[in-house]
């Protein structure tokens, strides 16, 4: 997935200046930003939903969404919900929705509405629903931000089985530094418009925690950092960080 000298505007009003990103096979990026940066703006881009971006983007065919709530339609039940777009006869299609949910852990609740589950449990079924087509590209806009804490670490613990399971490229955009540095092997700060800090990530998804206080003091000050140190892209390998 590759983004080259990318900008997008609205009226006079440029969101995304210039912005160059590309995204290996199987790779977990996190993109930070401050509200208002223009992070929901980049990943409409890759999703393919915003129409007006030319040919500076290459993003592949197969791409899947989860957005912070899970929309499911509310008048199908669960299994219905993750079968969504899936063709074939109707027995396969239950079986690979029925296989999706079990993975998410949520076997037991393929017939039921949606209405009836948890906030947790309706984003383990969007997660499902993204990862039942086996997208090369997995698109997370803030997906775990109205969860409570304990439940939000669990949802990290499942995203990275079913990453490791998978292995789809992943772009997911948070809020939060310390869900970025126990998900990602980069994280990118954007800060209108122009990534100002990239970092990546070698050690252990393990061995984070307790250690990496100077990256993450790092990354908040990219996030309170102004427009004048826009144009600096100081990389690093970050394995200093956890020495
Ligand atoms: N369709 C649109 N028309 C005009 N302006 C827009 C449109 N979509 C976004 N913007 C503007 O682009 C800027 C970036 O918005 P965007 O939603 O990408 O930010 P964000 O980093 O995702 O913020 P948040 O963290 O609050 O979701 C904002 O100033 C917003 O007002």
């Amino acid at each position: 997935m590759r983004l080259t000298n990318f900008t997008r505007a609205f009226g006079d009003n440029v969101i995304i200046s210039d912005l160059d990103l590309e995204i290996g096979k199987g790779e977990f990026v996190v993109l930070l930003g401050r509200s208002g940066s223009g992070k929901t703006t980049l990943l409409r881009t890759l999703a393919g939903l915003d129409d007006a971006t030319g040919q500076s983007v290459r993003i592949p065919g197969s791409r899947a969404v989860v957005f912070q709530d899970a929309r499911l339609l509310p008048w199908k039940k669960v299994w219905r919900n993750v079968a969504l777009g899936l063709r074939g006869l109707t027995g396969l299609v239950r079986d690979k929705a029925e296989r999706a949910l079990h993975e998410v852990g949520l076997g037991h609740r393929l017939d039921a509405w949606p209405l009836t589950l948890s906030g947790g449990e309706a984003q383990r079924v969007a997660l499902a629903r993204a990862l039942v087509r086996e997208p090369e590209l997995l698109l997370l806009d803030e997906p775990f931000s109205a969860l409570d804490a304990l439940t939000r670490l669990k949802m990290h613990e499942l995203t990275l089985a079913l990453w490791q399971a998978h292995r789809p490229a992943v772009l997911m955009v948070t809020h939060d530094v310390d869900e970025a540095i126990a998900l990602a092997d980069r994280v990118l700060v954007l800060d209108q418009g122009r990534i100002v800090t990239q970092e990546r990530i070698t050690a252990p998804r393990g061995e984070r925690s307790d250690v990496a206080r100077g990256l993450r003091q790092r990354l908040l000050s990219a996030l309170g950092s102004g427009a004048e140190h826009a144009s600096v892209i100081p990389f690093r390998q970050s394995h200093e960080a956890f020495a």
